[in-house]
């Protein structure tokens, strides 16, 4: 549908008709317009002075109105008005109350109010025009088989896989909660008049992704307007954004920044966001980005550890760990870890015990005390030997961090074919040499961390106490 929309001009605006939709409804504009900077035209829509401007002491250089804000609280207002709204929202149970699930719906109900196919469906408000500026981007979910191949052995091609799995799901979720609802029958899922397509729910998803931002008291929302900004970050980002004391939108130029006419005001989505999920959400890398920041890797338990299966029952962390920047150097965290490099013979076990409801659960214990998983490395922490799990927790990490280098090595300079087009090449290109740059620095850290190890008194009398010479190599994986 949204596809059919935007070829047939009837979900497209051209930006320069911003302006008056956004004054029509009460957007104020202070010395700012929006439209493509001259020489980045690829970067879309952006806001750009029309005069020189100074920080500090300026009007905000946005104010949106709080009525026009894509939040969650603003969808259930409307839905007050709108029936079709609210019968969506409701089918939807538990997705219609998240505010990703609220605010994909109602772009998609926004959606199928503009086209002329359809009648008397939802009730027409400002923001069924807005859906109109946003362009299509072209994030990984939309990238071909063969552009996503490119990806291989970096830490963005599960996360595509995983996402476009759980779109796929919700997907179908969205059609069985809403089939038995007669409009969406006849306007969504019907054989010959239904028009919704998977692919209209990545592109309302991608919309949500690419242009949510966390407002200071707004929560989660897309601020119209003031989601045209692009990005840049650290001494590069212009302006900042939050919300009055009336829960209006504002964009304010930072502190001390001066901003010559023409030029462009950016805001930043997050400087501490690896280039994995820049590239997921935005579909972009910043030009000045030499280091991949921050990266999350899988772990699995080991298939032959007997107690795998009451590991993965009472775990609650994520089955992996991140690598991240540091100063100048790279860290590693993860609860999961623990869980891995503990053992019977350790101190883990579990228990299977009978609720009061009849029900059975598995109880974990650490030296015969309760233990609760989510805090396994407060208990092991000061075990004697700490320093022990934590040789057996790099050594882990070292070989994990080998494997997904040998991976990415596997196709080190791939080539681009003529069905690859030049952005997912490109990004996917840089991703590759930065992630890859990221892991030689995390081995190298990795290994002096095991060297450190090695030298602890606790591992040398680990050493002593397992009856092996002091020269004998011991296996720690
Ligand atoms: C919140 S929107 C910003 C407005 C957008 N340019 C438009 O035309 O509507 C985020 C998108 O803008 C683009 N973008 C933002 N900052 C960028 C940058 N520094 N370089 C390249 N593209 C950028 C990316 O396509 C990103 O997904």
């Amino acid at each position: 549908m949204i596809s059919r929309g935007r070829a047939g001009g009837w979900l497209k605006e051209p930006i320069d008709v911003l302006p008056k939709w956004a004054t029509f409804h009460g957007v104020a504009f202070n010395g700012v317009k929006v439209g493509p900077l001259p020489g980045f035209e690829e970067r879309g829509s952006t806001v750009i002075t029309d005069q020189k401007i100074e920080g500090g002491d300026s009007e905000p250089l946005l104010v949106v109105p709080k009525d026009l804000i894509i939040s969650r609280q603003n969808i259930n207002l409307f839905a007050k008005s709108d029936h079709h709204l609210r019968e969506l929202l409701d089918a939807l149970g538990d997705l219609g109350r998240t505010t990703r699930g609220a605010v994909l719906t109602f772009l998609l109900l926004q959606a199928t109010i503009c086209c002329p196919e359809t009648k008397d469906i939802g009730v027409l408000n400002p923001l069924t025009e807005y859906i109109k500026f946003l362009p299509d981007e072209l994030l990984p979910t939309f990238w071909t088989e063969e552009e996503q191949e490119l990806l291989a052995g970096t830490t963005l091609k599960p996360a595509v896989s995983a996402k476009l799995n759980s779109l796929l799901r919700e997907f179908e979720n969205l059609r069985s909660a809403t089939e038995s609802i007669g409009w969406c029958a006849k306007y969504w899922w019907d054989e010959s008049s239904g028009m919704l397509t998977f692919d209209d729910w990545m592109r309302v998803d991608a919309m949500y992704r690419s242009r949510a931002l966390e407002f200071p008291g707004a929560g989660d929302c897309m601020m119209p307007c003031i989601d045209m900004a692009n990005h840049a970050s650290g001494d590069a980002t212009a302006a900042l954004y939050e919300t009055d004391s009336d829960g209006n939108g504002l964009l304010l130029l930072r502190e001390g920044k001066r901003i010559d006419q023409g030029d462009e005001i950016t805001i930043t989505y997050g400087d501490d966001k690896g280039a994995c999920e820049n590239i997921f959400s935005y579909g972009f890398l910043e030009d000045g980005m030499t280091s991949a920041k921050v990266m999350f890797l899988d772990l699995d338990i080991p298939d032959d550890d007997p107690l795998r299966p009451a590991k993965i029952y009472v775990s609650t962390a994520a089955p992996g760990f991140r690598i991240f920047e540091k100063g100048d150097t790279i860290d590693w965290e993860s609860d999961f870890i623990w869980l891995i490099v503990v053992n019977e013979e350790d101190g883990l076990d579990f228990k299977v015990r009978q609720t009061t409801d009849g029900k059975r659960e598995i109880q974990a214990f650490w030296r015969e005390q309760e233990l609760d998983t989510a805090k396994l490395r407060e208990y092991i922490e000061a075990d004697p030997a700490w320093d022990v799990f934590r040789l057996r927790a790099t050594v882990l990490l070292q070989d994990r961090v080998e494997v997904q280098m040998e991976t990415l090595r596997q196709i080190e300079g791939i080539r681009q074919t003529a069905t690859v087009r030049d952005v997912p090449f490109m990004l996917a290109s840089r991703l590759r040499s930065l992630e890859l740059e990221m892991l030689k620095r995390a081995a190298s850290t990795l290994e002096s961390q095991r060297a450190q190890l090695l030298d602890a008194d606790a591992v040398q009398k680990y050493l002593g106490l397992t009856g092996g010479d002091e020269d004998e190599q011991v296996d720690f994986s």
